[in-house]
């Protein structure tokens, strides 16, 4: 039998006094797109940094999710090994260059650096290296050619965003992506280049639970999971 990706049950959150959501329980299977809807304020980035093993729930809360069989909780760094969570915040340094983020970021996610399909002539020079580098190529797709090594807080705020999503090429064993307004701040060459990898994402097995006020064009059978603003 296939376990689910994620796999959530009697998830419960309470902040400044308020409970803004409980008891939800949530599966997500291989190949299966889910849209976390619900008005400012109803709790889903809340829901997503809890599902994702960042936020803090109820004290007394019996919750558990797991992902890809690992307990968020107890198994954080087992759990997070296939999960790509683009969260508001970048996560990133703001001193560091996009390049240097990433190639820091994929260190940790243990993938070391991927080489590209170009020849080390094609890169050298473009990013003061001259090994191929897969980073500059994917920041390139981004439409962030030239910026590659300007500290990322010198970029705009569609350009930090791009950065950020870069991750989903980059990480090639991912099998669940957790994304949190991807389309905020881009412009609409960039949310069609997104919309388009979402998709090949989810034929080819993968999982994604995302939230977005906007409207997308991603064409693929989705469910949704409605989160109710409580007083
Ligand atoms: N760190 C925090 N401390 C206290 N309250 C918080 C904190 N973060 C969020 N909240 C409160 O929790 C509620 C839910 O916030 P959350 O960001 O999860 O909502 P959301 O549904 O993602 O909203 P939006 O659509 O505006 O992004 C809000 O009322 C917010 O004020």
């Amino acid at each position: 039998m296939n376990l689910p990706i994620l796999d959530a049950t009697n998830i419960c959150c309470e902040k400044q006094d308020r409970i803004l959501f409980q008891d939800i329980d949530l599966t997500i299977n291989s190949g299966e797109l889910v849209f976390l809807r619900g008005e400012n304020g109803a709790g889903k980035t809340s829901l997503l940094r809890i599902l994702v093993g960042l936020g803090a729930q109820s004290a007394m809360s019996v919750s558990k999710v797991t992902i890809n069989g690992h307990c968020v909780k107890s198994e954080l760094n087992l759990a997070g090994q296939k999960l790509i969570y683009c969260g508001h915040k970048l996560g990133f340094s703001g001193l560091l260059s996009a390049q240097e983020n990433l190639q820091y970021w994929m260190s940790l996610s243990g993938q070391g650096l991927v080489k590209s399909t170009h020849s080390a002539e094609d890169t050298k020079g473009q990013a003061g290296t001259d090994r191929p580098n897969i980073i500059i190529e994917v920041l390139q797709e981004l439409g962030l050619a030239g910026l590659e090594e300007v500290p990322v807080k010198q970029l705009s705020a569609g350009q930090q965003r791009r950065v950020g999503l870069a991750k989903l090429w980059l990480h090639k064993s991912s099998n669940l992506w957790v994304l949190d307004e991807p389309f905020t701040a881009l412009d609409t060459h960039i949310v069609s280049i997104l919309e388009a990898h979402i998709t090949q994402f989810l034929k080819s097995g993968g999982a994604v639970l995302m939230t977005s006020h906007q409207q997308t064009n991603i064409d693929y059978p989705h469910k949704t999971l409605e989160l109710e603003y409580m007083w």
